[in-house]
């Protein structure tokens, strides 16, 4: 076992919800000492520690005995237990063998990291992750991905790249698969943006400011690392761009969305800062500024009868993927059915009509995030 950098401390441990190296050792037995009872077991690299992160080791330590799952590293972006993260790809390689499963896991919302997952894949390694960045950028990572799982049958799970633990992508696998014609889906994708616009625009005269709901809504763990990346929009436009990208009959009408910025999108982010880099702090003090615009928005949207809501839609028979800020009246299931951060997804589909197949629940949050990635990995079994 080595440190990337300095030599091992009980620091990390405590990122990785452990007050000491020696009960991060204990756990670790703990999760490797049945491997001899479980016919199979399957190593487990993950990076990223943050919300999700460690949530996940901590649903993961918690499953029942025999735990047929071995955490062979932990890396955040300064720290790196059990081997230095440059030869993580080389070390985690030689553990894939017949009876030996290697998974890594990718809690981070790192690009860098993204972009390994293809020679992780090819190296027999299957890779788990609720990062959206390989599955909505660049269209080339998206196919090298597919061709890398397809010739090593190591697989890819991103389950909580869309609407988190709730069964979004295997549904839409699974209605894909046996024949069903999708036509069209819609929704509120975005976890924070339904907190968001739950509070802000409830119905009320008045309420509470912009600027106050998006900060609760960082404190409740919904919004991206940086803020900025759900009041773009950008984060929902890469959900719609995975969700495009499962659908094969939508490239008879348009070509798949080449990354998420081809898919348009209405920003929420006031001009005034729209081209300042700010921190994800400064940022959210900066947007109290605005809060008169946005209150604005509100009363207008009132004045006819109407709730706003930041919503997405993939409509494959009109050939349109986009996410928008819409006013919904307010007996409209957007407006009304939705508390929390729940995300609502609707799917129109030949077999699903006229009355769509409907997911809803909690979008966005640790626990229900870290779920859908654990039940990624319970697939594996
Ligand atoms: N929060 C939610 O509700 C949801 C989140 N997701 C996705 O889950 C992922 C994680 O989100 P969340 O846990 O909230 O984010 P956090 O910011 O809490 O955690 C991200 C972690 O990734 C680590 N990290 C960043 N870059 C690297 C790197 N190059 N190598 C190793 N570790 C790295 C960071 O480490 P360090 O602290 O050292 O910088 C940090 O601990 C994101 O992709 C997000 O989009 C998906 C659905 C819902
Ligand atoms: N920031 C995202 C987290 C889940 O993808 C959201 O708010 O939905
Ligand atoms: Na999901």
């Amino acid at each position: 076992m080595s440190s990337s950098s300095a030599p091992p401390q009980p620091e990390p441990c405590l990122q990785y919800g452990y007050a000491t190296r020696a009960e991060f050792e204990a756990a670790k037995t703990q999760t490797t000492s049945t491997s001899s009872v479980s016919p199979r077991v399957i190593s487990v690299a993950v990076t990223g520690v943050g919300l999700v992160g460690s949530e996940f080791i901590s649903q993961l330590l918690s499953l029942a005995s025999p735990n047929p799952f071995r955490i062979v590293a932990l890396s955040s972006s300064k720290h790196t237990l059990f081997s230095p993260q440059e030869e993580l790809h080389q070390e985690l390689a030689k553990l894939v063998k017949p009876s030996q499963d290697v998974v890594f896991v990718d809690n981070t919302s790192s690009e860098n990291i993204a972009s390994l997952y293809p020679p992780l894949l090819s190296s027999g390694i299957h890779v788990i992750t609720p990062n959206k960045k390989a599955f909505s950028g660049d269209l080339g990572l998206f196919e090298r991905i597919l061709a890398a799982s397809a010739e090593s049958g190591a697989k890819f799970l991103n389950e909580s790249t869309v609407g988190a633990g709730l069964p979004v992508i295997s549904t839409l696998k699974d209605l894909v698969a046996t024949g069903d014609k999708v036509r069209k889906i819609e929704g509120v994708f975005s976890g924070t943006m339904s907190y968001i616009f739950n509070n802000f625009s409830s119905g009320e005269q008045g309420g509470p400011s912009f600027s106050s709901v998006v900060r609760i809504a960082r404190e409740k763990g919904y919004t991206e690392p940086h803020p900025a990346d759900d009041l773009t929009g950008s984060d929902v436009a890469r959900k719609l761009a995975i969700l495009a990208r499962f659908i094969p009959s939508l490239k008879e009408k348009v070509p798949l969305p080449a990354g998420y910025q081809s898919v348009p999108t209405t920003s929420l982010i006031p001009s005034g800062l729209a081209s300042l880099t700010l921190s994800a702090d400064d940022f959210v003090s900066r947007l109290a500024e605005y809060d008169v615009e946005f209150d604005q928005k509100r009363s207008d949207a009132l004045k006819e009868g109407a709730l706003l809501r930041y919503v997405g839609v993939v409509d494959v028979e009109e050939g349109i993927v986009k996410a928008d800020l819409q006013k919904y009246p307010k007996n409209h299931p957007f407006a009304t059915s939705l508390g929390g951060s729940d995300n609502i997804i609707m799917f129109h589909t030949e077999r699903y009509s006229p009355r769509p197949l409907i997911i809803q629940g909690a979008g966005a949050g640790a626990a229900v995030t870290a779920m859908g990635v654990m039940s990624d990995l319970l697939k594996l079994l």
